[in-house]
Parts: C-alpha cells; sequence; structure tokens
C-alpha cells in the first residue's frame, strides 16, 4: 500500500482510434465523420517510404482544413530508427494548426524515446507559443517497449495513453504468427480431449494496464487485423475492456461501432454501479463499511468499482 494516491487519466473519451494511411487523402473526410472517438493519421508503416513526404504534406494540410469536430486528433509520426521523425514532429509542430491533438510515438522502447520527442516538441511550442501543449500516446510494440512500459508511461507529462501493437510486437518477441492480434490457432491447452485458447496477448495487455493505471495513462487496445471477423473483434476488445483498457483501434471503419459498443458501459451495468454506490451511501449511514447486494459483499472497494463505470457514462452523457 503506497500513501500515493493513484493519479486519474485525462477525461476524456478513447473508445475508439480510427487509423488511416496519411497518404490516403480520399479517406480524411470519411474519418471526420465517423463515430471513433480518436482520429490517427498515420505517417508510419501503412505509408510507403517514397510516399513519406507527401503523405506528411497532405496530413498537414488536413488538420487545418477538415472539419475534425470534437475528436481527439492524432498523427502517428514514423519510427525513431528512422530519418523520417524528425521531419515528422518538426513540420507538424510549426505547419499544423492548434487542432492537433497529439503525437502517437510508434515502437517505443525506453522513457528517453518519449524524452527525445518531448524535447523536440517543448521547443517548437515555445518557439512558436503554442497556447495548447501536444500530448503523447506511446505504441508498445517490441520486446523492450514491453520491459519497459512503465518508465515509458512515467517518461512526461504529456503521455496519455499507451496502445499494444500487436503485429510489430509478435515480430520483436519472435512469436509464430502472421495474425494481428486476436486468437492464435497454435496457442492452446487441452484438457479430456478438447482444446482450449488462452489470450496469448493477455500478459502483455495486463502489463501494459498496470504500468498506465500506477501513472495515470489510458491503456489502450492496438489493432485486429482481419475486419472480416466482427466476432472475433469483439471477443478481443471484451477482453481487454475487462482487464481494465478503455479502448482499441480500427484499421476499418467496420470496427468503429464494436468498440465503441463494448467500451461503453451498458445501461445495466450503469444501473448496478449506482445501485452498489447508494448502497453503500446507506451502509456508510449505518456505520457500516461493508454491505448486502443482490445476495453478493459490497464494501468500500466496491464504490471504486462502481466509480470506475460511472465516470465513463458521464464522459459518455458529456
Ligand atoms: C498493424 C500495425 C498498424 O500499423 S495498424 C494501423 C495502420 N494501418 C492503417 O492505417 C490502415 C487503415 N485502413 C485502411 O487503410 C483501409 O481500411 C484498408 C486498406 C484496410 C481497407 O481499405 P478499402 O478501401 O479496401 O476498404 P473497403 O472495405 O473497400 O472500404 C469501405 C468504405 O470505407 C471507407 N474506408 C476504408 N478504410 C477507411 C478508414 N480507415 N477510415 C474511414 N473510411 C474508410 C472506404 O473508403 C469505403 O468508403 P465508400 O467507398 O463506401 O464511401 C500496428 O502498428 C502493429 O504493429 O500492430
Ligand atoms: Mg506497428
Amino acid at each position: 500500500m503506497s500513501f500515493r494516491t493513484q493519479p486519474l487519466p485525462v477525461a476524456r473519451l478513447n473508445r475508439c482510434q480510427l487509423f488511416g494511411p496519411g497518404s490516403r487523402t480520399a479517406l480524411f473526410e470519411k474519418m471526420a465523420k465517423s463515430d471513433a472517438d480518436v482520429i490517427n493519421i498515420d505517417l508510419e508503416d501503412s505509408v510507403a517510404p517514397d510516399d513519406k513526404e507527401a503523405a506528411r504534406r497532405q496530413t498537414i494540410q488536413a488538420i487545418r482544413d477538415v472539419d475534425w469536430g470534437d475528436k481527439t486528433l492524432s498523427v502517428r509520426i514514423n519510427g525513431l530508427d528512422t530519418p523520417f521523425w524528425v521531419r515528422d514532429v518538426v513540420d507538424l509542430l510549426e505547419q499544423a494548426s492548434d487542432r492537433l491533438d497529439q503525437i502517437m510515438i510508434p515502437k517505443a522502447g525506453n522513457a528517453s524515446d518519449i524524452y527525445a520527442v518531448d524535447a523536440v516538441v517543448t521547443a517548437i511550442e515555445k518557439a512558436k507559443g503554442r497556447a495548447k501543449p501536444i500530448a503523447f500516446e506511446a505504441i508498445i510494440e517490441t520486446a523492450a517497449g514491453i520491459c519497459h512500459v512503465e518508465e515509458i508511461a512515467a517518461a512526461s507529462p504529456r503521455m496519455q495513453a499507451i496502445s499494444l501493437g500487436a503485429a510489430d510486437f509478435a515480430a520483436s518477441m519472435g512469436m509464430a504468427t502472421t495474425g494481428i492480434g486476436g486468437t492464435q490457432e497454435n496457442y492452446y491447452m487441452i484438457r479430456e480431449g478438447q482444446k482450449y485458447w488462452p489470450d496469448p496477448w493477455h500478459w502483455a495487455h495486463a502489463k501494459i494496464v498496470a504500468a498506465c493505471r500506477t501513472h495515470g495513462v489510458l491503456p489502450v487496445d492496438g489493432p485486429f487485423g482481419d475486419f472480416s471477423d466482427p466476432d472475433g473483434y469483439r471477443a478481443q476488445a471484451m477482453r481487454s475492456a475487462t482487464l481494465g483498457m478503455v479502448g482499441k483501434w480500427a484499421i476499418h471503419p467496420s470496427q468503429i461501432a464494436l468498440a465503441n459498443e463494448v467500451f461503453s458501459p451498458s445501461d445495466a451495468a450503469v444501473t448496478e454501479a449506482r445501485e452498489i454506490l447508494a448502497a453503500m451511501e446507506e451502509a456508510r449511514k449505518s456505520g457500516a463499511g461493508a454491505t448486502v447486494y443482490k445476495g453478493r459483499l459490497v464494501d468500500i472497494a466496491s464504490i471504486k468499482q462502481a466509480e470506475v463505470i460511472v465516470r465513463q457514462a458521464e464522459l459518455i452523457d458529456g
């Protein structure tokens, strides 16, 4: 038990992060009109090396021109192991409008990666007199990243979110799969002749959630590549939500409604959470720290659990 209070993450919706390549300008208006809470325009792996400069230019233009409504607007820059990332950061900060909310840092390996981007961003913000500080989201998608996820979460006050990038993560870990997230056919257990498929991403998700929650950062599930498998997407999203993640990427518009559904508490869950809070308030008045709700124990920890759900419902209701 620490005397420190666990910090709350930023109070904004992050149920669905919709991705689109910065080189596909025709998608920008569609992304802006979508129901995703966060838009990630990608300058990294969905953009071919020959298209990098044009994608950067087009992205900056779109940040200025497109009506992004009240969405969180984020751009994924290129990795720190490429020749592109510095120019991405400098041009975005100098040329895109204040409408840009966040920079997403791929393949973050340690706190120094975040520090390096922070140093460049901070210098340009000061030079330009930018009123609104840029937020950061880091992607954990390497063995080094998962080993150092806690220092990454703590690396800068700009850190608002961390996602798992399942494809690069699998490659970095040497995992025997070409699938992007979800159930892996060969990762099974067997009991009485029946196969069961555990979740190979579980431990990484849990480690990211713990690091994020320690430092007041939003933990987010990454991509699910097979956009023709809505049931698989929903199952993965529900596992992530149960573990404490607040949202999931969509790499195709068909995944947006699924993410919004899974990461919005149901009416029944909100009603139950409010009833638990009411039951505990009654208990408190009579001097008790625990009581019975629908035949089960609820106590002071239940208040905190119920508040997670009520807080999310209040964010959604605005
Ligand atoms: C794995 C790692 C990652 O990097 S994931 C993140 C990077 N990837 C991307 O950004 C890819 C984003 N998605 C796409 O580019 C496309 O969706 C697609 C290539 C997967 C499919 O495109 P396609 O046009 O063939 O799809 P359709 O089914 O025909 O589209 C139907 C309709 O929807 C519109 N559309 C398509 N994609 C988007 C989108 N992203 N946003 C908004 N709208 C979209 C399309 O234009 C059609 O519109 P219509 O014609 O009906 O008007 C990770 O890093 C890791 O390591 O894990
Ligand atoms: Mg990746």
